[in-house]
């Protein structure tokens, strides 16, 4: 399985870690900014004639994907300085006849091009979506809301071939048949420059929609209803705007570094969690027995997302009484769900863990055993854990599913021994520098 470099586009070799398990972390780390509001903002930056710059772009490879996506249809980028911030001036029309279909479908993301493009053009091609093995993701829901915006879509070896008429009646109220996040930005982003106001219901309403709002404030599109499942986006024809945005911090990454704790029994601090997106998660951990202080709020960069910092202290749990599942925003987030295996792994008793969401994610996390976890796979939605675990070290392959295979990592700073995984190519989709981040905090992990 190899990946990209991103600034070249050559092929990288699989890269390995070798984790020595045990030690325990300590010292206080920070959220970086989040790989899905990432993505959608470099597509809405196609809504926007003039340059468009975002300040502290996490450096993962799905964001490289998209990059080399909009390099190939003649989007100029640059990073400026070292710390993610990312410049992005468009061409005068964009060429979409040599689309880098190899980087397109190797995301899911790509799908969030049809929004912005169907103001300017009225045919052309996208390569199929593509991005982690979790099953069947349907496309459809996108294309009913986008129908109503005039666009057609034909599918056939391996793209998608868009047609958009001329002349729409104003699509007023739209109701989304799912309410998915991807399709609530697509949605958002073909209104944002319809000349009439444009009513979403059943919107999505988590944090990555929020940061596209805030960004599409910033470009003078008004958006009402954000953080609500109704929203009304009152588009601008013309987008001519230099802007300066900085998304928010990652609710995933930061739940990730707190399950990173947990299961280490160790006290750190991990600073910059956008709360109000980890809620649900830590009320639950904390009705299983975490214990932790939290900070006063600070907003993040966007000025609208608050922040904490949060400390968490080594805790005997207990498993849940009830089954844990995930649920549009303000649930539990799908993609915090697989970190509970690992908590799960961590409590005295069974839980139940339900993934009605994705085909095949809950499938991964029976890997877990082979660090000597107990998971038993009831069906493809649902998982038994049986805990506490004696965590021991194994080689391990990566799952093509980013947040399984962080999940694997996560156990062997546990497990005893040494331990190896393989191919975390997968785990740079959506972490930058996950491995050397951790040791700072004291994990023991090296490169191979
Ligand atoms: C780039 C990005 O932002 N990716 C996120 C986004 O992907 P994205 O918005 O693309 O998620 P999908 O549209 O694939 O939805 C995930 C799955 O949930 C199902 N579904 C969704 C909503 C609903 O109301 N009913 C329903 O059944 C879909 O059919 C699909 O099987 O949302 C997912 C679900 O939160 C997250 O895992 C991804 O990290
Ligand atoms: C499933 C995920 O994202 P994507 O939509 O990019 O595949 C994820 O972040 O775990």
């Amino acid at each position: 399985m190899f990946d990209y470099d991103g600034d070249t586009g050559r092929a990288r070799a699989p890269q390995h870690l070798r984790v020595r398990g045990g030690a325990m972390l300590s010292g206080s780390i920070d959220v970086k900014t989040s790989k899905n509001a990432g993505v959608a903002l470099l597509c809405a930056s196609l809504l926007n004639r003039g340059t468009t710059t975002l300040r502290r772009v996490a450096r993962i490879e799905e964001v490289n994907r998209i990059l080399r996506v909009l390099a190939s249809m003649g989007v100029h980028y640059e990073w400026l300085g070292d710390d993610g911030d990312l410049r992005l001036t468009p061409p005068e029309r964009l060429d979409l006849t040599r689309i880098d279909a190899d980087a397109a479908r190797r995301t899911r993301s790509i799908i969030m091009f049809l929004g912005p493009l169907l103001h300017d053009y009225t045919e052309f091609e996208l390569p199929f979506a593509g991005g982690c093995e979790l099953g069947d993701r349907t496309v459809e829901p996108h294309m009913v809301a986008l129908r109503r915006f005039g666009l057609a879509v034909e599918t056939s070896q391996g793209v998608y071939r868009a047609t958009v008429k001329d002349h729409i009646d104003p699509p007023g109220a739209i109701v989304l048949t799912e309410r998915g996040d991807t399709v609530t930005e697509n949605a958002i982003m073909a209104a944002a420059r319809h000349p009439v106001p444009t009513v979403i219901r059943n919107a999505s309403c988590n944090y990555m929609v929020q940061d596209l709002c805030f960004f599409l404030e910033r470009l003078g599109v008004r958006v009402d209803g954000v953080g609500t499942t109704t929203i009304t986006v009152h588009g601008r024809e013309e987008i001519d705007v230099a802007v300066d945005y900085a998304p928010s911090e990652d609710p995933i990454e930061a739940w990730s570094l707190l399950a990173a704790a947990i299961v280490t029994e160790s006290e750190i601090t991990v600073r910059r969690v956008p709360i109000e997106f980890v809620e649900i998660e830590l009320a639950l951990t904390e009705e299983m027995g975490l214990v932790y202080t939290r900070s006063g709020e600070y907003l993040a960069a966007n000025g609208r997302t608050r922040l904490t910092d949060l400390t968490v202290f080594p805790s005997p749990l207990r498993a849940p009484m009830d089954k844990i599942h995930p649920m549009p925003f303000p649930g539990l987030n799908i993609d915090n769900l697989p970190f509970f295996a690992l908590i799960a792994s961590c409590a005295e008793g069974s839980t139940m863990i339900h993934d009605w969401v994705y085909e095949n994610r809950a499938i991964y996390l029976t890997e877990l055993n082979r660090l000597g976890a107990r998971v038993r796979l009831l069906d493809p939605h649902r998982i038994y854990v049986d805990g506490p675990v004696h965590w021991t070290g194994a080689e391990v392959v990566c799952p093509p599913a980013l947040r399984p295979a962080v999940v694997l990592l996560l156990g062997m700073l546990r497990a005893r021994g040494v331990s190896e995984l393989r191919h975390i190519n997968v785990i740079h989709r959506g972490y930058e520098q996950l491995a050397e981040r951790l040791q700072r905090l004291g994990a023991e992990i090296e490169p191979f």
